[in-house]
């Protein structure tokens, strides 16, 4: 097989289909619709997909897609879990709202079987801000005091975000390895919420000691920027070996699975510097 006219094409599923992070997905997938890693040619199309309106059940959208992207409310959970472990997906978890503690027994048993990536931000600059306020606690947060604020449109159900909650996990969990031997009482951060207007999404973190302060905001002010992500997670997902442009033989392309293997990843894992 000649190596430039590869294609492959995967079906896409999205759980959240009418909602707005489901319809801004339908929408690239409709626009852009073929990816390029090196020179193959990865077309990802739009398969059954589930709401509260739709003919399909969350079982057939297993069934019939490649790959399923989850953005739709935390109630859904379980029974998405249960559908993985009879018909094992690749599988991206964007909704928020949930604690990972609840499902650690089940996630252990479907991250057995097939890859899961847990995003609670998908966005590149989120990752970027993880990043910088991550090195910043290794500098300073020893002598600051930190806090998150988070600012979500008024329809946003969970309180605080997915995202200022996994920022407070890590700087924390960072703080703890950090300042074994510090004075400091207490490493607890606390998040503060406002959900105003249209609001995207936006997340400040404030290092603050007596006499200064440094504050990194990331602030989304259109759903592409999640969308991005997004892409990028199914292409990991799908094609792992080509997005880490690993070379590959004929025969590898198109005897071998080129899949990320089954584990349970974050964004980190995709977006990897
Ligand atoms: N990881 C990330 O980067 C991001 C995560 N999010 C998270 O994604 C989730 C969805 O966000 P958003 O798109 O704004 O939410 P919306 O409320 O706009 O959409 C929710 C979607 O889920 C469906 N849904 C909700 N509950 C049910 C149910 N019980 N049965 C069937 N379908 C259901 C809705 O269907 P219907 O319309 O038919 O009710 C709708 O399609 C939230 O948890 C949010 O926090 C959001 C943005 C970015
Ligand atoms: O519900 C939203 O809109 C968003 N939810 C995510 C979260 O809870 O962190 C990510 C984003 O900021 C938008």
């Amino acid at each position: 097989m000649n190596k430039k006219n590869f294609y492959k094409s995967y079906s896409i599923g999205i759980i959240g289909a009418t909602g707005k992070m489901g319809k801004e997905i339908i929408s690239e997938l409709n626009i852009n619709s073929t990816y390029t890693i090196l020179d193959k040619q990865i077309i990802l199309t739009l398969g059954p997909s589930y709401s509260s309106s739709s003919k399909f059940n969350i079982k057939e959208v297993f069934e019939s897609n490649d790959c399923i992207i989850d953005f739709s409310n935390k109630s859904l959970l379980n029974l998405i879990l249960d559908t993985v472990e009879n018909n094992p997906k690749p599988l991206i978890i964007g909704t928020t709202g949930w604690d990972p503690n609840d499902f650690s027994d089940k996630l252990k048993r479907c991250s057995n079987l097939t890859p899961i990536i847990i995003a609670p931000n998908t966005s590149i600059g989120s990752f970027a801000q993880k990043f910088i306020s991550l090195q910043l606690a290794s500098i300073i947060g020893e002598y600051s005091d930190i806090d998150i604020l988070e600012r979500h449109h008024r329809n946003k159900k969970d309180s605080p975000s997915g995202t200022a909650l996994e920022l407070k996990r890590s700087l924390e969990e960072k703080l703890k390895y950090n300042n074994k031997n510090s004075n400091k009482s207490s490493n607890l951060i606390p998040i503060l919420s406002c959900r105003s207007g249209s609001i995207v999404g936006e997340h400040t973190i404030n290092f603050t000691t007596d006499n200064e302060m440094i504050t990194i905001t990331h602030r989304v002010f259109d759903r592409k920027a999640f969308v991005q992500g997004v892409i990028k997670s199914v292409l990991w997902l799908l094609c792992k070996e080509l997005y880490f442009q690993n070379n590959l033989s004929e025969n590898c392309i198109d005897g071998v699975s080129i899949s990320a293997t089954p584990g349970l990843y974050t964004i980190d894992n995709v977006l990897e510097l």
